[in-house]
């Protein structure tokens, strides 16, 4: 790096000496006087013992050293010094191959620390003091040394602080300080403040509403005579950031303190908590920071409670997950595109199977086999995991992320950036049937199989003559099968004509220690499975385009209906996708790390490949529990 750039604070040191020695000249005066005085110069010896005195003598000396400090005071060299990293951040970002300088200019730029640097750095530059404080009323009684008189000017923003009324007392008290509102910043109002007039109305005994309408009136500065809090607690809690995984809306919560000081949010985004002093109501931002000013929102145990009060109030619902999460009926309508296939016996279709295989073979780049893209455990993770009998159903019917989400509404989050030694991180891609998931995949695998590879799914059916063990698939019986399922080896797993099929974890940890960047489809059941210390799995979701777009693009296109068909597409087909990718993302919104439109093909693949470089080498928020043991909060 180089040493430090040009735009900070410096100093002028042009020195104007003749005018600024005024000790100087005033002892030239002195002496010319004292001759005066040896000359009995009439006035000679008052003005000598003047200019000799040992009060003027410091006078001077303060005025020559705030002469000094005036032609010393630092002086900003431009003052749009956060202006300047913007556009230096813009055009590294435009650098097609950024140089390591490039990128580490870059990282440190972004830095909030320093982003925060600059700005304050401006805000000196400019002088940029607002607003300024009007002067405190001359007339106040002696008597009231224990009160505080504190002035805010309004700006048009809200004073970012609540009130409540002690109803035994009838005072009125400052319930609480939202954090970086007005009340905040001017760090002259706390909780438990005890609030005497606003605006020289006396508030003793009014409502809370009765003060927020004076508050409401008023205009420009506010006048508050306050008793302060004598012993206010510190806040030392560390910053918490957390991803929500429930919607929130505090105008339809009846129980909020106070609506207007609420924050929405949607299921997925990411809150950094900056106060958890009270047990209830926290106050949080959301990320990326577009305000200075935090919001109400409900603790974790709060939101747990309303959870619970909801689930149990819903007496028609099946008690299996929450309204806001999945339920395994709204499930099934997900995974459903088009499950009507044709019952026809094994040795009808083994044949077309075989033509299937072999075509799969010859679209496949030479020595390298593209596993986990078979009809059978496609057509298998489409129709509905099989239930009753095999005791393998349980852990799929009832996805443990919604027990999760019930347990916590909050996950808590750290920033998290892959070493470069370690294994890479799982792709997951997942979308509704027939949006192109698949496509993706292949094309990304064919594009660069050297780094990118799927994992080798499990099966219990057996063998054909021209597969090998390990590269269609591991073949196993099924009590193996069973056993694997039991102990929560796979990531998913399914059921088709009378087979099993899954995807186990050591399959993908298998590509994963090999070096390579393992990439998967999954359905949005399995998001828990991978969503873990070991895969650290990057989900990515691949979205529907609006419904002409997708019948635009996919003129051409075929959709796999059966074993052995396949059609274009038909208009039901696209509502179909629509229909199930809305309500994937509704359900499962939350976990997607990033999402992909799938309209062009081209364009899909090259957003594909930049989000997986950036899963890889860029930090971003993972759950707090890959990183170290999860603490409950
Ligand atoms: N962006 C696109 N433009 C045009 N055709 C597309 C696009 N994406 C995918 N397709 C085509 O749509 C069809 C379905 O895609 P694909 O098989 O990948 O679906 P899928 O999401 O994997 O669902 P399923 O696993 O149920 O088949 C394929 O013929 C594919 O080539």
């Amino acid at each position: 790096m180089r040493p430090a750039m040009e735009t900070g604070l410096h100093v002028d040191v042009d020195v104007d000496v003749e005018e600024s020695d005024l000790m100087q000249i005033l002892s030239h005066v002195v002496e010319e006087v004292r001759d005066s005085v040896g000359r009995d110069i009439n006035g000679s010896d008052l003005l000598y013992g003047l200019l000799n005195a040992p009060w003027l003598q410091s006078l001077l000396k303060v005025y020559e050293c705030l002469q000094q400090y005036l032609r010393s005071s630092t002086r900003p060299h431009l003052s749009y010094a956060s202006g300047l990293s913007l556009e230096i951040l813009s055009d590294l970002r435009a650098l097609p191959y950024p140089s390591h300088e490039a990128r580490e200019l870059y990282t440190l730029l972004n830095e909030p620390h320093l982003q925060a640097l600059l700005s304050a750095h401006d805000v000196v530059g400019l002088k940029d003091y607002e607003p300024i404080l009007p002067p405190l009323p001359e007339d106040l009684p002696d008597d009231e040394e224990a009160m505080r008189i504190v002035c805010l000017v309004k700006n048009k923003q809200p004073l970012g602080a609540t009130i409540r009324r002690d109803e035994t007392t009838g005072e009125i008290y400052v319930a609480r300080v939202i954090h970086g509102g007005l009340a905040d910043r001017s760090g002259l109002l706390h909780a438990g403040d005890r609030l005497v007039e606003v605006n020289g109305h006396p508030v003793f005994g009014l409502e809370p509403e009765q003060i927020i309408q004076i508050l409401a009136h008023s205009h420009g500065t506010v006048m508050f005579k306050v008793v302060p809090i004598t012993n206010r607690p510190v806040n030392n809690q560390t910053m918490l950031y957390v991803r929500a995984l429930v919607d929130y809306s505090p105008q339809q919560d009846p129980a909020i303190p106070c609506a207007d000081a609420g924050m929405v949010f949607r299921r997925g985004d990411l809150l950094e908590i900056v106060d958890q002093t009270d047990a209830l109501w926290w106050q949080a931002k959301k990320l990326p920071c577009s305000s200075a000013c935090a919001g109400l929102i409900p603790s974790s145990s709060l939101l747990k409670r309303k959870q619970r009060e909801f689930w149990w109030s819903q007496p028609y619902q099946p008690h299996t997950c929450i309204k806001t999460l999945s339920t395994v009926d709204e499930e099934d309508d997900i995974l459903a595109i088009d499950v009507t296939f044709i019952e026809a016996d094994e040795e009808a279709f083994e044949s077309e199977e075989l033509r299937e295989d072999e075509s799969e073979f010859s679209t496949n780049i030479e020595g390298i086999y593209l596993a986990g893209f078979r009809r059978s455990l496609r057509l298998c993770r489409r129709r509905r995991v099989h239930s009753g009998g095999s005791g393998l159903s349980c852990s799929l019917r009832c996805p443990s992320s919604c027990y999760s989400a019930l347990a916590n509404p909050y996950e808590e989050v750290v920033r998290y950036q892959r070493h470069p030694e370690d294994t890479h991180r799982l792709i997951a891609l997942l979308g509704p049937s027939g949006v192109g998931v698949n496509e993706l995949r292949r094309r990304l695998i064919e594009i660069n199989p050297k780094t990118y590879q799927g994992a080798t799914p499990h099966t219990t059916r057996p063998l054909k003559s021209h597969e090998e063990p390990g590269r269609e698939y591991h073949f196993i019986n099924r009590d193996q099968f069973e056993n694997m399922a039991y102990n929560q080896c796979f990531i998913e797993y399914g059921e088709y004509r009378g087979h099993f099929y899954g995807t186990s974890v050591e399959a993908v940890k298998d590509v994963l220690t090999a070096g390579k960047i393992c990439i998967i489809d999954i359905e949005p059941y399995a998001i828990d499975a991978v969503r873990t210390h070991e895969l650290r799995a990057y989900v990515i979701y691949i979205k529907p385009p609006p419904l002409d777009q997708m019948k635009r693009t996919r003129v051409n296109s075929q959709l796999i209906t059966s074993y052995y068909t396949t059609r274009s597409f038909k208009d039901e087909d696209f509502q179909e996708i629509e229909e199930a990718g809305r309500k994937m993302e509704q359900h499962y919104g939350q976990f997607f790390d990033h999402v992909i439109v799938n309209d062009g093909l081209q364009a899909s693949c090259v957003q594909l490949l930049t989000a997986i470089r950036r899963a890889q080498d860029e930090p971003q928020w993972v759950p707090v529990s890959w990183i170290r043991p999860t603490v409950q909060f």
